[in-house]
């Protein structure tokens, strides 16, 4: 028997200004995924791997990340979905072939397009039937803010949050990665919770492009949320409170106002804290207006950064080569990229089934 198949995930902006840890974006950036399962051709060389997988990267990452199936993220995270329905290993001859177009460690949410990805991925290898919701659970067992995970699972602009667990379920879910993902026994795997996140989709204007000023440095997200604070003061919630209910209503208007939008896509929860981490953060977030910059809507650090994510509806070189430029006065180098969102987040695509 041989099979193969292809899985298509895009990238991911969170936050998106005020919603922090509620908001995400897909976006038209992916991650690719071509998987053939044939015993016969590759039996002998997947043998080489502890799960049977032959495994290889083209393109972003493909310098660093690691090709052993228990130790990349990707497959670690198609194992676990796999194990959670008594599967140990990935079927004999299994060849997963990967081009990535998401740079890691920028605020692209490259590690929830691996997280996403994987669970797809062991979805289809043990043709287990489930939804894309039930697959959100067992991505929320890893990555455990559910802003990126929504959007590039579900596609579009996406608002999510994560049910409250009782005491009990809360220890399951937030224990150590490890027990998660390097438990490599069907029968001692921690199955996800049912129903761990809920997301909404919400409307958005076509006309609306996300313009991403990538600096060539990478923030890890776990260093860029080791900055923010326990708490916050009552007046800084409500600031952003307020602006996400502007917000999320006010980019899927026909005709986009930038009175709306700029001042809505301002934050006092995680950019304020991140400056520290990316040099050039405040005076780009301060100094580029819908005043200075035609067809600019607003402009907000993306996820953990430091890609900076900018809204607009025209003028998009202009803006991006400005921020460039504003970068390179601070010594950092960037990169730019004109996106757009992703409406059908992740998909899968049977080739062939013989
Ligand atoms: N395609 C992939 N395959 C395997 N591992 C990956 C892949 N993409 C990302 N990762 C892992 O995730 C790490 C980056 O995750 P991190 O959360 O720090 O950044 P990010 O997801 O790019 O940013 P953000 O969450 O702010 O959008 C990489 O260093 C790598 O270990
Ligand atoms: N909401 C997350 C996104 C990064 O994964 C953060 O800002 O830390």
């Amino acid at each position: 028997m041989s099979r193969e198949f292809t899985i298509k995930v895009p990238a991911s902006s969170a936050n998106i200004g005020p919603g922090f840890d509620v908001l995400g974006i897909a976006l038209n950036l992916y991650l690719s995924i071509n998987v053939k399962i044939d015993a016969h051709q590759y039996g002998e060389l997947s043998l080489q791997d502890p799960n049977n997988c032959i495994l290889s990267y083209e393109g972003e990452g493909a310098d660093v990340v690691p090709l052993q199936s228990d130790k990349n993220l990707l497959t670690q995270m198609a194992l676990y979905v796999l194990r959670c329905h008594g599967i140990n290993h990935f079927p004999l001859g299994t060849k997963i072939s990967v081009h990535n177009q998401v740079p890691f460690g920028r605020g692209l949410g490259s590690s929830g397009t691996a997280v996403v990805g994987g669970a797809l991925l062991g979805n289809a290898i043990g043709e287990l039937g489930l939804s894309k919701q039930r697959c959100l659970d067992y991505c929320l067992m890893v990555e455990r803010h559910p802003d990126n995970i929504s959007a590039t699972m579900m596609g579009g602009f996406v608002g999510s949050f994560l049910r409250q667990l009782s005491d009990k379920g809360y220890q399951l879910v937030h224990q150590p990665l490890k027990n998660v993902l390097e438990n490599f026994s069907a029968d001692s795997t921690i199955d996800a919770p049912l129903n761990l996140g809920t997301h909404v989709t919400y409307n958005w204007c076509q006309k609306i492009k996300c313009v991403a000023i990538i600096p060539q440095f990478e923030v890890s997200t776990s260093k860029s949320r080791s900055v923010l604070p326990e708490s916050y003061k009552r007046a800084d919630v409500v600031f952003n409170l307020q602006r996400l209910a502007v917000l999320t209503s006010a980019v899927g208007s026909d005709i986009p106002d930038p009175a709306l939008i700029y001042p809505a896509m301002q934050d006092r929860l995680h950019q304020p804290y991140r400056k520290a981490l990316i040099p050039g953060l405040s005076s780009v977030v301060s100094e580029f207006t819908p005043q200075t910059h035609t067809g600019l809507l607003g402009i907000c650090l993306s996820g953990a950064g430091p890609t900076i994510l900018c809204l607009a509806t025209e003028n998009f070189e202009r803006i991006a080569r400005d921020i460039v430029a504003r970068f390179k006065q601070e010594k950092v180098e960037c990169k730019w990229l004109l996106l757009e969102p992703a409406y059908d987040g992740a998909t899968v695509e049977e080739v062939s089934k013989l």
